[in-house]
Parts: structure tokens; sequence; C-alpha cells
């Protein structure tokens, strides 16, 4: 995102775990494949329901931080590379291999994996639309401007009555 969000979508436990496994629902169709390559963080939780849908038991993580602070997109550090032994299944370029994230925003992620995997079959939940060419399945896409607030991010807090409190 290059200005801040001014739509938000916020994602229960629940409707993400339904999601995740709509997700999974799409790549039974996909497959077979041969092991899951998530990108950490956020691809950790979509990966481990999509494994436990597909009985899919070789996960590798790659370990990618492009978002330091709140809405704000810094430089793009690769904190670990995939492990060579995962890397070389199948031909090497990933035909086999499923790589999962939570959503593609900018896209910008998507693509440096991509470029380590360019025959991996890559899937996230949510897309924005300059994420979407990027994946071949995702579940739900919303609007460019809107910020997809996970569970994980999130706690339960006093809500004040509508009357009183500010137009959501
Ligand atoms: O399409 P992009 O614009 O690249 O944005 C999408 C990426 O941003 C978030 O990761 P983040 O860098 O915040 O790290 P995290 O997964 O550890 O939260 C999200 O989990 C995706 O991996
Ligand atoms: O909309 C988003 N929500 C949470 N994390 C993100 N990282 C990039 N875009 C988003
Ligand atoms: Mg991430």
């Amino acid at each position: 995102m290059t200005n801040p969000a001014d739509k938000a979508f916020p994602v229960s436990w629940d409707q993400f775990h339904r999601d995740a496994r709509a997700l999974a629902w799409r790549l039974s169709a996909a497959g077979p494949f041969e092991g899951i390559v998530c990108i950490t963080r956020g691809g950790l939780v979509p990966a481990a329901i999509v494994a436990r849908e597909l009985e899919l038991r070789l996960i590798e993580t790659v370990c990618i931080a492009s978002y330091h602070d709140y809405q704000k997109q810094g430089q793009l550090q690769v904190i670990k590379d995939i492990a060579p032994a995962v890397r070389n299944l199948g031909n090497g370029k990933g035909a086999g291999v499923l790589v999962v994230d939570d959503l593609t925003d900018t896209g910008k992620t998507a693509r440096v994996v991509r470029e380590m995997l360019p025959e991996a079959h890559f899937a996230t939940v949510y897309a924005k639309p300059a994420g979407r060419p990027l994946v071949d399945t995702f579940v739900t896409e919303v609007s460019q401007d809107t910020w997809i607030y996970f569970p994980w991010d999130m706690g339960l807090s006093f809500q004040p009555p509508i009357r009183n409190g500010e137009p959501v």
C-alpha cells in the first residue's frame, strides 16, 4: 500500500478458518502437491489449515518481511531462503510445490517468491487487484484501498453504542 487504506475488512478466526478451508477445496483440484512453502509470518496460519486438509506433511518456510510499520511497506527483506531440499523438488523450478501466503497486496512479496520457484502454484486466502495477477488461486478479493485485519492482530474491545459513537 502506498496510501493508508480507508476501508477496513476485519476477519474473525471463524471466518479465516472457513476461507482457508475454501482455499483448500480449490487447491484440491489443482494438485497434487509434494509439499508447501509457506511465506512467514502471515502464511503460517493458512498453511497449517491447507496442510491439514490436503494431508501434506512437508512444510518449508521462506521468511520475508516487507511491512515494518502499520500499513507501511518498506524495504523487502528475505530473512530466510527456501532450503535446497525443497527448492530442488520436482524439476527444481517449483513444479509440484504449493506456495501459501495470507494475502497479496501490491504483489511485491509474491513476485520475489515467484522468482525463486517460477513453476510453483501460488495460493493466498485474500487478494487485492495489484497482486491478483501473481497468484494462481485465492478465495476473496478486496479493493486496493481496503486494509485486511487478521484475527491474530486483533483483540476483543468495548464498542460504544452506535448512537453515541463515531460512524463506522
Ligand atoms: O503483496 P505485498 O504488498 O508484498 O504484501 C503482502 C505481504 O505483506 C504481509 O507480510 P508482512 O511483510 O507484513 O510480514 P508478516 O507476514 O510477517 O506480517 C502479508 O503477510 C504478505 O506476505
Ligand atoms: O491489508 C493488509 N492487511 C494486513 N497485512 C497486510 N500486509 C499488506 N497488506 C495487508
Ligand atoms: Mg507476510
